[in-house]
């Protein structure tokens, strides 16, 4: 069995003022292996969000099923760590302490916290190191950069040590230059720490820098129309998105997707 498993799932919103509801996903089947870094890629609204959704426990679907570690999701997943286009951090709390969050939720952390709190901060100030934000735990958010603030939003993502990292566009917000040097500092925390990750994105440039395999979803209601490996060696430097064989991905995705939305 995958590590995650989307199968055959369709998920209908609720109706709202007597309307039918909107179809978001139907007939979407897609499995990731432990460890590996899969991208999704579609047209506008073909229900990327809405399968992260699925696949962390904050949705359910109205068909099919989805599990994950081979536990079908019944509710929120504590093994799943996420980070969002928006960063989201409590302005009133340092930091350091916005990547404690998800230790004060999640178990067994949650019951250890005032006992382990200081080697939790030690820990929250070496990841907030480890991509480029030394020092920067004693700051407020809202004195730190949007690029700055990103990194410190993957650090909360991976704080608890999730064997699942959820990326809903987690870069799009910044300039490209910043967008690029997350793209790297994202590839040295997976080659590190080897968590199963989904990422998120309208940039295809990203998703075929990143990933090992890319899901292409068709339009609304979304489901799987391609596959695509990305056959690219790792670690990959920067320059390889000057490379024919990485370009000639992103154009046969581009394709695909233009495709998709007529
Ligand atoms: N909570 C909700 N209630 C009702 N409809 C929703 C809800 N969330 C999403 N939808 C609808 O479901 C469809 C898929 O939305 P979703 O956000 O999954 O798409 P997406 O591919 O992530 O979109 P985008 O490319 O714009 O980021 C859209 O038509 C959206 O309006």
């Amino acid at each position: 069995m995958s590590f995650v498993e989307i199968a055959d799932v369709a998920l209908r919103y609720a109706p709202q003022g007597g309307a039918e509801g909107t179809l978001a996903v139907d007939g979407l089947s897609l499995s990731v292996e432990k460890g590996e870094f899969v991208a999704v890629v579609g047209p506008s609204g073909c229900g990327k969000s809405t399968l992260m959704k699925l696949a962390t426990g904050l949705n359910f679907p109205t068909r099919g099923s989805v599990s994950v570690a081979g536990r079908p999701v019944k509710g929120p997943v504590s093994i799943a760590g996420m980070a969002f286009q928006n960063p989201v951090m409590l302005p009133w709390r340092l930091t350091r302490d916005n990547v404690l969050l998800p230790l004060e939720v999640v178990q067994p952390h949650r019951r250890q916290m005032r006992a382990r709190k200081a080697e939790y901060q030690a820990k929250a100030d070496a990841l907030l190191a480890s991509v480029g934000l030394e020092g920067a735990g004693e700051k407020y958010p809202w004195q730190l950069s949007g690029g700055m603030q990103q990194r410190a939003s993957l650090c909360r993502a991976l704080i608890h040590e999730p064997e699942l990292v959820m990326l809903d566009e987690p870069f799009g917000a910044l300039d490209a230059f910043t967008r690029e040097e997350l793209w790297c500092v994202m590839r040295d925390l997976h080659a590190q720490k080897n968590f199963t990750t989904i990422l998120v994105t309208h940039d295809l440039r990203e998703a075929v820098f990143l990933a090992d395999r890319i899901f292409v979803l068709s339009a609304r209601p979304g489901r799987v129309i391609k596959v695509r490996d990305v056959d690219l060696p790792r670690p990959r430097p920067l320059e390889v998105t000057y490379e024919k064989q990485f370009t000639d991905i992103v154009h046969e995705l581009r394709g695909l997707i233009a495709e998709a939305r007529q």
